[in-house]
């Protein structure tokens, strides 16, 4: 995508049927596992963004054939130990779901890679993952003392550990979890609540040695694991723009179809309902693995709530657009307990206020969060992503609903999740 800024205007209601493209989590991690199986996976509905492309990239510098004929990908898996090392280094783009599954699945193997990204991803922590692979026997070395991306791995064989981690991460959960496929005995990981979960359901899909549980999850290394087909749920995270946008413009009736609906991600539905949206589930079905439904959306008034605990791991990466959602919700939000909006893609805790503001919204922030005071309308506002694709697509949405409109410089970085993001808003905004 070459589009530099991008304006949008209000609209006068958000209506019809949309499907969003595949969840971006899944996506990652069914190429991973197809890469480290044994025998063919297929995936259909993978998410064509960049991050994903830099973990299919990934995969193929180390020998992995993958095949892609446009609608699904055919992995040929080559097994735990089939992987060769990359002539290169590895460059993870944006995406810190690529980086640090990578480094747990690349410590263990009988080689030496370097990993990297972009300005943005090496200003990332990395040490959340290096700290307790290196508790296992991994050799990793990094700026920073292992903090800061570039990483060299130099591939050895790992023990089994028990961790207790600081943060609700499912990247730190992954990146461990697969660690573990081939460490000596155990690895048990505890978080302090459950994150995403979609590791724990692909790996049983392929048929690891893994048990879940209130003790955390376990991984017995040393089990191979089998090829299979994958169907790749919609994106909620994709979708929640336009959830948002329904929600806050007048007139709106919006069918998301498809929508990966597993309870370990749907706090931004049951955020913004306590907030008075109407969000119906309808045809809740499985989807190798995952629970799927199709969404519908109806204009509500939104009022302003307290959002904290277990919700915000749920909700993590909605916060961009649930700040919209507050800035025209009546009364204030109190966002707490989500101090890991700070380490994200930006600071999106800081990029939010600063970008609200901009609109004529009063917004206090706080270390782990931020109050937003709701207005009627918001004024119109010429704003920056930060490089950050939630950013820029939860002020794109914003604009919908200000008076004037928002323009968004620097809006590129939307290919990173959502590469069919302008078409479908321009295709639910149409009159
Ligand atoms: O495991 C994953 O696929 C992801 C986990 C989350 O990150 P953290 O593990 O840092 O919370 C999320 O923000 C990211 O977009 C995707
Ligand atoms: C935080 C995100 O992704 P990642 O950590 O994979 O860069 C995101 O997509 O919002």
């Amino acid at each position: 995508m070459n589009v530099q800024s991008y304006s949008t205007q209000p609209a006068q209601g958000i209506r019809g049927e949309i499907a969003v493209p595949g969840d971006k989590s899944i996506s990652h991690r069914s190429i991973m596992l197809g890469s480290i199986a044994r025998g063919v996976t297929t995936v259909r509905g993978f998410l064509r963004g960049e991050d994903n492309f830099a973990t299919l990239n990934a995969f193929r510098a180390m020998g992995v054939a993958i095949g892609d004929d446009g609608e699904t990908l055919t992995i040929n898996g080559k097994g735990l130990y089939g992987l060769s090392e990359a002539d290169d280094v590895i460059d993870c783009g944006n995406s810190g779901t690529s980086i640090r599954l990578l480094t747990g699945l690349l410590a263990p193997q009988r080689f030496y890679s370097v990993l990297t990204g972009d300005r943005y991803l090496r200003r990332r922590p990395m040490k959340r993952v290096v700290g307790p692979l290196g508790q296992m026997g991994a050799c990793i070395l990094g700026r920073d003392g292992g903090e800061k991306a570039p990483l060299a791995i130099a591939g050895r064989p790992l023990t089994g550990l028990e961790y207790r981690s600081p943060v609700a991460s499912a990247q730190v959960k992954s990146a461990l979890m697969l660690a573990g496929l081939y460490a000596a005995g155990e690895t048990r990981i505890i978080e302090p609540h459950l994150s995403r979960d979609h590791s724990e359901r692909m790996f049983r899909h392929f048929g690891a040695a893994i048990e879940t549980g209130a003790t955390g999850v376990v991984i017995r290394g040393g089990h191979e694991l089998t090829g299979r087909d994958i169907i790749v749920p919609g994106d909620i995270s994709s979708a929640a723009f336009f959830i948002v946008a329904a929600l806050l413009v007048p007139d709106s009736e919006l069918l998301i179809t498809g929508v990966g609906v597993n309870p370990t991600r749907t706090g931004i539905l049951d955020i913004l309902t306590a907030m008075g949206g109407s969000i119906a589930l309808l045809n809740q079905r499985e989807l190798s693995g995952e629970p799927v439904a199709d969404l519908l959306i109806r204009s509500s008034a939104l009022r302003g709530i307290e959002i904290a605990g277990e919700v915000v791991t749920r909700a993590i990466d909605e916060f961009p657009v649930i700040c919209v959602a507050a800035a025209l919700a009546e009364g204030k939000t109190v966002i707490r307990e989500a101090r890991e909006l700070r380490v994200k893609e930006t600071d999106r805790i800081a990029a939010m206020a600063t970008n609200l503001r901009a609109a004529g919204v009063t917004v206090a922030e706080s270390d782990d969060g931020m109050e937003i005071t709701g207005v009627e309308r918001l004024g119109a506002a010429t704003v920056e992503s930060f490089g950050d694709h939630r950013i820029a697509m939860s002020m794109l949405v914003a604009g919908l609903v200000a008076a004037g409109g928002v323009t968004v410089h620097d809006v590129a970085c939307i290919g990173t999740s959502f590469p069919d993001f302008f078409p479908l808003l321009e295709k639910v905004t149409a009159r």
